[in-house]
Protein backbone atom coordinates (compact mmCIF):
# COMPACT_ATOMS: atom_id res chain seq x y z
CA UNK A 1 0.00 0.00 0.00
CA UNK A 2 0.79 3.65 -1.53
CA UNK A 3 1.59 6.39 1.57
CA UNK A 4 -0.98 8.38 -0.69
CA UNK A 5 -3.70 5.01 0.91
CA UNK A 6 -2.35 4.94 4.47
CA UNK A 7 -5.49 6.63 6.26
CA UNK A 8 -5.21 8.18 9.36
CA UNK A 9 -7.35 5.49 12.19
CA UNK A 10 -10.03 8.26 12.14
CA UNK A 11 -10.99 11.04 10.67
CA UNK A 12 -13.50 13.10 12.99
CA UNK A 13 -17.33 14.07 10.82
CA UNK A 14 -19.33 17.10 11.11
CA UNK A 15 -18.29 19.48 12.77
CA UNK A 16 -15.67 17.92 14.12
CA UNK A 17 -13.33 17.95 11.38
CA UNK A 18 -10.11 20.12 10.70
CA UNK A 19 -8.29 21.29 8.57
CA UNK A 20 -5.58 19.80 9.77
CA UNK A 21 -7.27 16.41 9.35
CA UNK A 22 -5.85 15.04 5.79
CA UNK A 23 -9.29 15.15 2.83
CA UNK A 24 -10.35 12.27 0.73
CA UNK A 25 -9.29 12.99 -2.41
CA UNK A 26 -10.97 9.95 -4.22
CA UNK A 27 -9.80 6.45 -4.73
CA UNK A 28 -6.46 4.84 -6.39
CA UNK A 29 -6.49 2.27 -9.57
CA UNK A 30 -6.59 -0.51 -7.04
CA UNK A 31 -9.85 0.92 -5.73
CA UNK A 32 -7.88 2.28 -2.06
CA UNK A 33 -8.95 5.04 -0.88
CA UNK A 34 -6.38 8.47 -1.12
CA UNK A 35 -6.07 10.63 1.44
CA UNK A 36 -4.22 14.22 1.23
CA UNK A 37 -3.06 16.46 4.20
CA UNK A 38 -3.46 20.47 3.54
CA UNK A 39 -2.43 22.18 5.95
CA UNK A 40 1.64 23.28 5.17
CA UNK A 41 0.89 21.92 1.36
CA UNK A 42 -0.11 23.94 -1.74
CA UNK A 43 -1.73 22.15 -4.67
CA UNK A 44 -1.60 22.75 -8.21
CA UNK A 45 -4.36 21.36 -10.66
CA UNK A 46 -4.18 21.62 -14.18
CA UNK A 47 -5.55 19.41 -17.35
CA UNK A 48 -7.34 20.48 -20.57
CA UNK A 49 -11.42 21.54 -20.44
CA UNK A 50 -13.57 19.09 -19.12
CA UNK A 51 -10.90 17.24 -16.79
CA UNK A 52 -12.53 17.70 -13.73
CA UNK A 53 -10.12 20.07 -12.48
CA UNK A 54 -13.14 22.29 -10.90
CA UNK A 55 -14.73 19.26 -9.38
CA UNK A 56 -11.56 18.47 -7.59
CA UNK A 57 -11.40 22.02 -6.23
CA UNK A 58 -15.06 22.04 -5.36
CA UNK A 59 -13.91 18.55 -3.28
CA UNK A 60 -11.34 20.55 -1.75
CA UNK A 61 -13.50 23.59 -0.72
CA UNK A 62 -15.76 21.13 0.42
CA UNK A 63 -13.46 20.23 3.06
CA UNK A 64 -12.69 23.15 3.70
CA UNK A 65 -16.45 24.59 4.25
CA UNK A 66 -17.08 21.55 6.60
CA UNK A 67 -13.95 22.72 8.77
CA UNK A 68 -14.76 24.64 11.67
CA UNK A 69 -11.22 26.09 11.65
CA UNK A 70 -10.56 27.46 8.78
CA UNK A 71 -11.58 30.68 6.50
CA UNK A 72 -12.02 30.34 2.82
CA UNK A 73 -11.10 32.75 0.11
CA UNK A 74 -12.57 31.76 -3.09
CA UNK A 75 -11.83 33.45 -6.48
CA UNK A 76 -13.48 32.36 -9.21
CA UNK A 77 -12.81 34.03 -12.79
CA UNK A 78 -15.97 32.02 -14.14
CA UNK A 79 -18.07 32.39 -10.63
CA UNK A 80 -20.37 29.36 -11.63
CA UNK A 81 -17.14 27.10 -10.92
CA UNK A 82 -16.97 27.58 -6.58
CA UNK A 83 -20.14 29.91 -6.87
CA UNK A 84 -22.00 27.41 -4.82
CA UNK A 85 -19.79 27.96 -1.80
CA UNK A 86 -20.27 31.91 -1.97
CA UNK A 87 -22.68 31.67 1.15
CA UNK A 88 -19.59 29.70 3.09
CA UNK A 89 -16.79 32.09 1.98
CA UNK A 90 -14.67 34.58 4.06
CA UNK A 91 -14.19 35.87 0.67
CA UNK A 92 -15.72 35.49 -2.98
CA UNK A 93 -14.19 37.11 -6.00
CA UNK A 94 -15.78 36.69 -8.89
CA UNK A 95 -14.45 38.01 -12.95
CA UNK A 96 -12.89 40.43 -11.24
CA UNK A 97 -8.90 41.53 -11.69
CA UNK A 98 -9.10 44.29 -9.38
CA UNK A 99 -11.00 42.53 -6.03
CA UNK A 100 -8.58 39.63 -6.68
CA UNK A 101 -5.45 41.76 -6.48
CA UNK A 102 -6.89 43.49 -3.05
CA UNK A 103 -7.98 40.19 -1.89
CA UNK A 104 -4.50 39.09 -2.18
CA UNK A 105 -2.65 42.02 -1.33
CA UNK A 106 -4.64 41.66 1.81
CA UNK A 107 -3.94 37.96 2.85
CA UNK A 108 -0.34 38.80 2.34
CA UNK A 109 -0.46 42.07 4.54
CA UNK A 110 -2.85 39.16 7.21
CA UNK A 111 0.50 36.47 6.47
CA UNK A 112 3.24 38.83 7.49
CA UNK A 113 1.25 39.96 10.48
CA UNK A 114 1.41 36.61 11.62
CA UNK A 115 4.75 35.88 11.17
CA UNK A 116 5.04 39.14 13.18
CA UNK A 117 3.14 37.20 15.66
CA UNK A 118 5.43 33.61 15.33
CA UNK A 119 8.15 35.84 15.65
CA UNK A 120 7.13 37.42 19.21
CA UNK A 121 5.89 33.71 20.13
CA UNK A 122 9.83 32.38 19.09
CA UNK A 123 7.76 29.92 16.53
CA UNK A 124 8.13 29.00 13.00
CA UNK A 125 4.62 27.53 12.20
CA UNK A 126 0.87 27.70 13.34
CA UNK A 127 -0.65 24.49 14.93
CA UNK A 128 -4.16 23.41 15.24
CA UNK A 129 -5.82 25.12 18.16
CA UNK A 130 -3.71 28.51 17.46
CA UNK A 131 -5.73 31.73 17.69
CA UNK A 132 -5.82 32.02 13.96
CA UNK A 133 -7.21 29.55 11.74
CA UNK A 134 -6.24 27.72 8.40
CA UNK A 135 -6.74 30.03 5.09
CA UNK A 136 -7.71 27.71 2.41
CA UNK A 137 -7.21 30.36 -0.98
CA UNK A 138 -8.70 28.35 -3.95
CA UNK A 139 -8.38 30.09 -7.58
CA UNK A 140 -10.18 28.81 -10.66
CA UNK A 141 -8.86 29.63 -13.27
CA UNK A 142 -5.25 30.84 -12.88
CA UNK A 143 -4.76 32.16 -16.64
CA UNK A 144 -8.00 34.31 -16.07
CA UNK A 145 -6.31 36.64 -14.00
CA UNK A 146 -2.78 36.03 -14.85
CA UNK A 147 -3.02 36.38 -18.96
CA UNK A 148 -6.44 36.80 -20.14
CA UNK A 149 -7.96 40.11 -17.94
CA UNK A 150 -6.24 43.80 -17.32
CA UNK A 151 -3.66 44.90 -18.46
CA UNK A 152 0.22 43.17 -18.71
CA UNK A 153 1.61 45.27 -15.89
CA UNK A 154 -2.20 43.53 -13.72
CA UNK A 155 -1.58 40.49 -14.44
CA UNK A 156 1.78 40.15 -13.61
CA UNK A 157 1.08 41.76 -10.54
CA UNK A 158 -1.24 39.28 -9.26
CA UNK A 159 0.99 36.77 -10.38
CA UNK A 160 3.62 37.50 -7.93
CA UNK A 161 1.12 38.44 -5.39
CA UNK A 162 -0.34 34.61 -5.67
CA UNK A 163 3.41 33.76 -6.01
CA UNK A 164 4.06 34.86 -2.91
CA UNK A 165 1.47 33.46 -0.78
CA UNK A 166 2.30 29.87 -2.39
CA UNK A 167 6.01 30.59 -1.26
CA UNK A 168 5.32 32.37 2.29
CA UNK A 169 1.86 31.27 3.35
CA UNK A 170 2.35 27.70 4.31
CA UNK A 171 3.41 27.82 7.71
CA UNK A 172 1.00 30.80 8.61
CA UNK A 173 -1.42 28.09 7.68
CA UNK A 174 -2.49 29.86 4.11
CA UNK A 175 -3.15 26.97 1.51
CA UNK A 176 -2.84 27.78 -1.69
CA UNK A 177 -5.12 25.62 -4.23
CA UNK A 178 -4.85 26.78 -8.22
CA UNK A 179 -6.55 25.05 -10.98
CA UNK A 180 -5.68 26.29 -14.62
CA UNK A 181 -6.67 24.22 -17.98
CA UNK A 182 -4.22 25.95 -19.86
CA UNK A 183 -0.81 24.37 -18.72
CA UNK A 184 1.89 26.11 -20.55
CA UNK A 185 5.04 27.25 -19.17
CA UNK A 186 3.63 30.72 -19.45
CA UNK A 187 0.47 29.92 -17.06
CA UNK A 188 3.00 27.68 -14.92
CA UNK A 189 6.54 28.59 -15.14
CA UNK A 190 8.53 26.50 -12.80
CA UNK A 191 9.53 28.86 -10.25
CA UNK A 192 5.53 28.80 -9.85
CA UNK A 193 5.61 25.41 -9.86
CA UNK A 194 8.05 24.56 -7.59
CA UNK A 195 5.89 26.05 -5.20
CA UNK A 196 3.16 23.30 -4.94
CA UNK A 197 4.49 20.64 -3.51
CA UNK A 198 1.13 18.51 -4.52
CA UNK A 199 -0.06 18.24 -8.14
CA UNK A 200 -2.86 16.72 -9.94
CA UNK A 201 -2.14 16.68 -13.82
CA UNK A 202 -6.19 15.66 -14.95
CA UNK A 203 -6.26 14.67 -18.74
CA UNK A 204 -3.57 16.93 -20.58
CA UNK A 205 -3.68 17.22 -24.36
CA UNK A 206 0.20 16.09 -24.54
CA UNK A 207 2.52 15.66 -23.06
CA UNK A 208 4.82 18.42 -22.56
CA UNK A 209 1.39 19.73 -20.91
CA UNK A 210 1.55 16.70 -18.16
CA UNK A 211 5.09 17.80 -17.36
CA UNK A 212 4.36 21.44 -16.98
CA UNK A 213 1.80 20.44 -14.30
CA UNK A 214 4.03 17.37 -12.46
CA UNK A 215 7.18 18.72 -13.18
CA UNK A 216 10.02 18.15 -16.43
CA UNK A 217 10.75 14.32 -16.94
CA UNK A 218 7.63 12.66 -15.73
CA UNK A 219 6.52 11.71 -19.17
CA UNK A 220 9.77 10.31 -20.34
CA UNK A 221 9.48 7.90 -17.11
CA UNK A 222 6.25 6.87 -18.48
CA UNK A 223 3.74 9.39 -16.08
CA UNK A 224 1.94 11.32 -18.36
CA UNK A 225 -2.08 12.78 -18.25
CA UNK A 226 -1.63 12.74 -21.90
CA UNK A 227 -2.87 9.15 -21.59
CA UNK A 228 -5.64 9.42 -19.77
CA UNK A 229 -8.66 8.70 -21.71
CA UNK A 230 -10.56 11.43 -22.27
CA UNK A 231 -13.87 10.33 -21.19
CA UNK A 232 -12.65 9.46 -17.93
CA UNK A 233 -12.99 12.56 -16.25
CA UNK A 234 -11.84 13.34 -12.90
CA UNK A 235 -8.90 10.93 -12.97
CA UNK A 236 -5.69 12.14 -13.06
CA UNK A 237 -2.07 11.75 -11.76
CA UNK A 238 -1.43 12.81 -8.06
CA UNK A 239 2.01 13.91 -7.36
CA UNK A 240 2.12 13.94 -3.58
CA UNK A 241 4.12 12.10 -0.78
CA UNK A 242 5.52 9.33 -2.40
CA UNK A 243 7.45 11.01 -4.75
CA UNK A 244 6.05 9.44 -7.54
CA UNK A 245 2.33 10.49 -9.41
CA UNK A 246 -0.26 8.10 -8.66
CA UNK A 247 -3.35 7.26 -11.27
CA UNK A 248 -5.94 8.54 -8.76
CA UNK A 249 -10.28 8.98 -9.87
CA UNK A 250 -11.24 12.55 -8.04
CA UNK A 251 -13.94 12.04 -5.64
CA UNK A 252 -17.26 13.77 -7.31
CA UNK A 253 -19.83 16.05 -6.10
CA UNK A 254 -22.83 16.24 -8.09
CA UNK A 255 -24.22 20.01 -8.27
CA UNK A 256 -26.88 18.59 -6.12
CA UNK A 257 -24.49 17.15 -3.62
CA UNK A 258 -22.21 20.48 -3.72
CA UNK A 259 -25.60 22.35 -2.85
CA UNK A 260 -26.74 19.91 0.03
CA UNK A 261 -23.14 20.08 1.44
CA UNK A 262 -22.98 23.87 0.61
CA UNK A 263 -26.12 24.92 2.73
CA UNK A 264 -24.79 22.29 5.77
CA UNK A 265 -21.65 24.44 5.61
CA UNK A 266 -22.88 27.73 5.70
CA UNK A 267 -25.49 27.03 8.64
CA UNK A 268 -22.12 25.89 10.60
CA UNK A 269 -20.29 28.60 9.93
CA UNK A 270 -22.77 30.86 10.12
CA UNK A 271 -21.60 32.09 13.82
CA UNK A 272 -17.99 32.30 12.79
CA UNK A 273 -17.69 36.05 11.68
CA UNK A 274 -18.72 37.18 15.11
CA UNK A 275 -17.41 34.30 17.00
CA UNK A 276 -13.68 33.59 16.13
CA UNK A 277 -10.73 35.79 16.62
CA UNK A 278 -9.34 34.46 13.13
CA UNK A 279 -8.88 36.76 10.50
CA UNK A 280 -12.27 36.58 8.92
CA UNK A 281 -13.32 40.20 9.95
CA UNK A 282 -10.42 41.48 8.32
CA UNK A 283 -10.45 39.27 5.02
CA UNK A 284 -14.22 40.24 4.81
CA UNK A 285 -13.28 43.73 4.70
CA UNK A 286 -11.80 43.26 0.80
CA UNK A 287 -15.36 41.15 -0.02
N1 LIG B 1 -14.26 12.80 -10.48
C1 LIG B 1 -15.21 12.75 -11.42
N2 LIG B 1 -15.96 11.65 -11.57
C2 LIG B 1 -16.93 11.59 -12.53
N3 LIG B 1 -17.19 12.60 -13.40
C3 LIG B 1 -16.47 13.71 -13.29
C4 LIG B 1 -15.44 13.85 -12.30
N4 LIG B 1 -14.89 15.06 -12.45
C5 LIG B 1 -15.54 15.65 -13.46
N5 LIG B 1 -16.49 14.85 -13.98
C6 LIG B 1 -17.39 15.15 -15.11
O1 LIG B 1 -16.69 15.98 -16.01
C7 LIG B 1 -17.39 17.22 -16.17
C8 LIG B 1 -16.38 18.35 -16.31
O2 LIG B 1 -15.71 18.48 -15.07
P1 LIG B 1 -15.10 19.86 -14.60
O3 LIG B 1 -16.06 20.98 -14.85
O4 LIG B 1 -14.60 19.67 -13.24
O5 LIG B 1 -13.90 19.99 -15.64
P2 LIG B 1 -12.84 21.17 -15.75
O6 LIG B 1 -11.55 20.51 -15.98
O7 LIG B 1 -12.93 22.08 -14.60
O8 LIG B 1 -13.33 21.90 -17.05
P3 LIG B 1 -13.07 23.45 -17.48
O9 LIG B 1 -11.61 23.60 -17.65
O10 LIG B 1 -13.81 23.57 -18.77
O11 LIG B 1 -13.63 24.29 -16.38
C9 LIG B 1 -18.29 17.34 -14.95
O12 LIG B 1 -19.44 18.10 -15.23
C10 LIG B 1 -18.63 15.90 -14.66
O13 LIG B 1 -19.71 15.50 -15.48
Amino acid sequence: MSDLTTAPPSIPVGTGLSMFDPLFLGIDEYGHPVYLPLIYRNILIGGEPGAGKSSLLNTIVGHAALCADVDLVLIDGKQVELGLWKDCADVFVGPDLDHAIDTLERLQEVMDNRYAYLLSQRRQKIHQGDDFDPILLAIDELAFFSATVGTKTEQEYFSALNRDIASRGRAVGIIDASATQRPSSDIIPTSLRFLFAWRFAGRCVDESSSDVVLGRGWAARGFSAASIDPDNRGEGLLLAHGGIPARVKGAYMSNDDIIRVADYAAWTRRTRRTTTTTTAAELGAVA
